[in-house]
């Protein structure tokens, strides 16, 4: 399987890596994935400039198909991760994800990740945490996310991508697309959790989740066709020069397959990563592999952003 992800020249030997938030918020864990014999690049937590418990719990809970999550940006500060990074070899390509809790706090570190030459890594900004109490997730405010754009590309010269929401309008996929073609962006991560949904326990008549009365962002098998088709509209839209890493629903080769033919460049995995453990992207990778030997494939070009639709 040649594979040569254009995303920040990236060169990895594995399209999978893990959903931030997944199995990377301490050093234990990050040393996990960076020892991960399969996956071909690994994402942290998203961070904040200090460290964070984030929300109470109850604050997690898995779903028959799926998961939900209020987990309220814990992570342990922006300093910690930076400091993994000089500590540890970097064995596969680590993403650094941003979530400040303002434009500010973004700002604040991105000039950081800006000024620090021994940084040389990719950086993904969190436009879509769903959780964070309070807070508006900044990717459906489409002018505040531009004029965001807009300040950091106006200093920030290294590699971004952006994680983003999924949308559920054709006409919201044209207004995103519209900011972020402005922008010389590596990457869009599409999809986050879908945000808000509710979980009830029906024997105690009682939701699930502590913080904010149950409310939680919603992964796993049951958002593969919200993630497909954000994949697919923005593959549509966004300059080919933006590459697309697709997260949601992956919990198969097949489901893994799907997303390149929306057009990903590379799969993350999250709630089945969670749920399994890491043993998912050796399963994963094998599944993939097999299909695409008995479609004769040689490469994920030979299919990847190839999805037919009915004439
Ligand atoms: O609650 C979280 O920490 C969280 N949970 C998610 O489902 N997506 C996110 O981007 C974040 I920052």
């Amino acid at each position: 399987v040649d594979l040569s992800a254009q995303i920040a020249n990236m060169k990895v030997n594995n399209l999978f890596l893990n959903a931030s938030g997944i199995h990377c918020q301490t050093e234990a864990e990050l040393d996990d994935l960076m020892h991960e014999p399969v996956s071909g690049a690994m994402v942290t937590k998203s961070m904040t400039p200090q460290s964070r418990f984030g929300n109470p719990l109850p604050r997690y809970y898995r779903l028959a198909n799926g998961s939900i999550n209020s987990m309220g940006l814990p992570n342990e500060g922006f300093d910690y991760y930076m400091d993994y990074l000089k500590n540890h070899e970097q064995i596969k390509p680590v993403i650094v994800s941003v979530a400040g809790r303002s434009k500010e706090e973004d700002l604040e570190m991105l000039h950081t990740l800006q000024d620090d030459d021994r940084y040389q890594g990719l950086t993904e900004l969190n436009l879509s945490c769903p959780n964070v109490i309070g807070e508006p997730q900044m990717a459906y405010d489409f002018p505040s996310a531009n004029d965001l754009l807009k300040e950091v590309f106006s200093f920030y010269k290294k590699p971004l991508g952006i994680k983003l929401p999924p949308y559920f309008d054709l006409v919201h996929f044209d207004q995103i697309a519209e900011v972020l073609n402005q922008y010389p962006l590596s990457h869009v991560n599409t999809i986050n959790s879908i945000g808000n949904g509710l979980w009830i326990d029906v024997n105690s008549e009682t939701v699930v989740l502590k913080p904010k009365g149950g409310f939680g962002g919603v992964g796993g098998a049951m958002v593969l066709p919200t993630a497909l088709a954000n994949v697919r509209g923005l593959r549509q839209r966004l300059n080919p020069s933006i590459k697309i890493i697709g997260t949601g629903g992956v919990t198969n080769g097949r489901d893994a397959f799907a997303h390149i033919l929306c057009g990903a460049e590379m799969v993350s995995i999250g709630t089945q990563l969670y749920e399994e453990g890491l043993g998912t992207f050796e399963r994963v990778t094998r599944e993939l592999t097999d299909i695409m030997e008995a479609k004769g494939y040689q490469s994920l070009a030979d299919f990847r952003g190839k999805l037919k639709v009915i004439e």
